[in-house]
């Protein structure tokens, strides 16, 4: 597997104060890493780094070796928690609107066969998410469940190189969330993703992670708080493969546990 998107000696600060330090990371094609840590390490700092919300103030990023656009592009999708959907547009429109975006950033609309096209190709998405059946409801006519399945097809439509999932599954009741454990895992096998998910649920990280990370702190000054920034902890790779570990599953095991 080679290296997809390579972080060396990143750093962000805001002012004077240092919220992520020194991270030096590489995530391979394929992978699945969870990112865990406590409240305020930097975890969705982290990800608006590789989304290009925020450049870092030190350091490069790569993706596939190149270094990374400032602006968001098609490379990179993302699924929040919640709010990723439009509540004016139907399931379908929702899920074209993506391919418009990223096919005619000017007009923001195709027409004709390219527009049939985009229909086509959403419509393949949606029934992969389980929406098929749902393409003409407007999200306040969903359940959170669907409507973070759209929020997947919507990211995924796109082909992005790399999947972001900030606590995707964190408003969701067990059951449910437990669903959207079997169907991220389907759609990471079938798709090929490189998937990278903030999560503040430990069993979530380590039965749906090919590798999980912990953000935080290796120094800490009481007196001034803001001087260390976090950096990668633990790096723990999973022996089992996620669709190997079932939702109940207790029989989790780490290769190795490593502090860089
Ligand atoms: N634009 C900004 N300006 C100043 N400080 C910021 C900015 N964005 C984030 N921070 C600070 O950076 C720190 C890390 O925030 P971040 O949201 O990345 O942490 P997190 O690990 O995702 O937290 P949580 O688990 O609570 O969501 C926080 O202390 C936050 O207040």
């Amino acid at each position: 597997m080679s290296t997809l998107l390579s972080f060396r000696d990143v750093w962000v600060e805001y002012g004077d104060r240092i919220i992520i330090e020194k991270l030096n990371l590489d995530i391979e094609e394929g992978a699945f890493v969870s990112i865990v840590g406590p409240s305020g390490a930097g975890k969705s700092s982290f990800l608006r780094l590789i989304l290009g919300q925020e450049g870092p103030s030190r350091g490069v990023i790569t993706l596939d070796g190149t270094a990374l656009a400032p602006e968001c592009g098609p490379d990179r999708g993302v699924v929040f928690q919640r709010y990723s959907v439009f509540p004016h547009l139907t399931v379908l429109r929702n899920t074209v609107f993506g391919l418009e975006c990223a096919k005619a950033p000017v007009l923001g609309r195709l027409f004709g066969r390219t527009r049939h096209a985009a229909e086509a190709e959403a419509t393949e998405m949606l029934n992969a998410v389980g929406l098929g059946h749902s393409l003409d409801l407007y999200p306040a006519q969903m359940s959170g469940g669907m409507q973070q399945r759209l929020a997947i097809a919507q990211a995924l439509v796109k082909r992005p190189r790399v999947l972001l999932l900030d606590e995707p599954f964190g408003a969701l009741d067990p059951g449910i969330r437990a669903d959207m454990h079997a169907l991220i895992r389907r759609l990471w096998r079938e798709y090929s993703l490189t998937i990278v998910m903030v999560t503040h649920d430990i069993r979530e990280a380590f039965t749906l992670g090919t590798r999980v990370l912990a953000l935080d702190k290796r120094r800490h000054d009481p007196h001034a708080p803001h001087r260390y920034g976090a950096t990668v902890v633990y790096d723990l790779p999973m022996r089992a493969r996620p669709e190997e570990l079932s939702e109940t599953s207790d029989d989790i095991t780490i290769d190795v546990i490593r502090n860089n």
